[in-house]
């Protein structure tokens, strides 16, 4: 199995460009938070826009809608349930994000469907929480968007059918390549499969077991995929630095949050991009 450590990391985290602009670092919608779980996609849209995505918007419950403007002025954010509105807006994406805190109920599904209908094969699909159990118990249409789950062990169970005890790298890579998606298999060594290979994370400690640090996950990996020209790299750059932060603060913190994973990314994103590929501090 392949392995994603710090130099390797390092060498994919570049400088930005001179003349770059907003329009550069990607448009990213995410979608979910209903009136029970608003903290969920306030904490990925948070690690999106802290991960330097060009433009974030949030289609989330409207009572959610004065937490999110004050805690992420940064975002703009329309109502979850108005599906004409969420169609259209879906249009100018380049990522989108579904599923924390989005329910299970119909309107959920609904909401699901409406995303499935619109999303096309230029657009990438960040599969998360409420909407992986979604995806596998509704009738959906189709997918045509390049797709990227992020299952936690029961999640993965879920897609899958597999018993926790019974999952393996072998029989995993093996569903993986049934379901025609890049899956991120979150755990205490989170594993990302791609068709023809696995790759395993290095960092992450038990001090990350906290609500909403996988929330934050998706919402990294929809900002560096929507910034970083190869794709690959960036998922497994989001997957990394996520733990990498959490290392860090467990030297001195019990516990660490993702609200203080999420204020850590840009100054770590910077400290990693001052590798050239040669891995020579410059
Ligand atoms: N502040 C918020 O609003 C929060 C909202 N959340 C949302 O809550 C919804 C439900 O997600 P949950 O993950 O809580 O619930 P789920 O019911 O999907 O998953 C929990 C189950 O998965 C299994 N599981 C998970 N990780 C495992 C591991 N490493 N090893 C073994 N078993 C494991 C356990 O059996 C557990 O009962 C999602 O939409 C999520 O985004 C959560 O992220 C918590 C924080
Ligand atoms: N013991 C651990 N060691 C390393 N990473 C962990 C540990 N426990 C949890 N994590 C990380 O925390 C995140 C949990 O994701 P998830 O279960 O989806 O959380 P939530 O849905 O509450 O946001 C994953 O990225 C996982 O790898
Ligand atoms: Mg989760």
């Amino acid at each position: 199995m392949n392995k994603i450590t710090k130099r390797k990391v390092e060498a994919f985290i570049t400088e930005r460009k001179k003349d770059s602009y907003k329009g550069t670092y990607g448009r990213v919608l995410l979608v979910g938070g209903n009136e029970n779980m608003g903290g969920a996609i306030i904490l990925s849209a948070s690690a999106c826009v802290h991960s330097g995505a060009g433009l974030v918007t949030v289609a989330t419950d409207p009572s959610n809608h004065a937490a999110l403007h004050s805690r992420l002025p940064e975002a703009m954010c329309l109502t979850l349930y108005d599906l004409q509105q969420l169609e259209s807006m879906i249009d100018g994406m380049d990522v989108i994000v579904i599923g924390p805190g989005l329910g299970r109920d119909q309107r959920a599904a609904d909401v699901m469907k409406t995303v499935y209908e619109t999303i096309d094969e230029e657009q990438i699909l960040v599969l998360d929480g409420d909407a992986i159990h979604l995806h596998v118990n509704e009738n959906l249409p189709p997918l045509k968007a390049e797709l990227i789950v992020t299952p936690h062990l029961g999640e993965w169970r879920t897609l899958t059918g597999v018993p926790i005890d019974d999952q393996d790298v072998e029989l995993n890579h093996q569903k993986v390549k049934d379901l025609n998606a890049v899956v991120v298999l979150k755990k205490s060594r989170t594993e990302v499969y791609y068709e023809d290979e696995v790759w395993e994370n290095t960092a992450g400690n038990p001090a990350m077991a906290t609500g909403g640090m996988g929330d934050a996950l998706a919402g990294m990996i929809a900002g560096f995929v929507a910034q970083f020209e190869h794709k690959k790299h960036a998922v497994l750059a989001s997957v990394y630095l996520h733990s990498y932060i959490g290392d860090e603060l467990a030297r001195h913190q019990y516990v660490t949050l993702p609200t203080h994973i999420i204020e850590q990314i840009p100054e770590t994103m910077k400290t990693f991009s001052k590798y050239d590929s040669g891995k020579r501090f410059v």
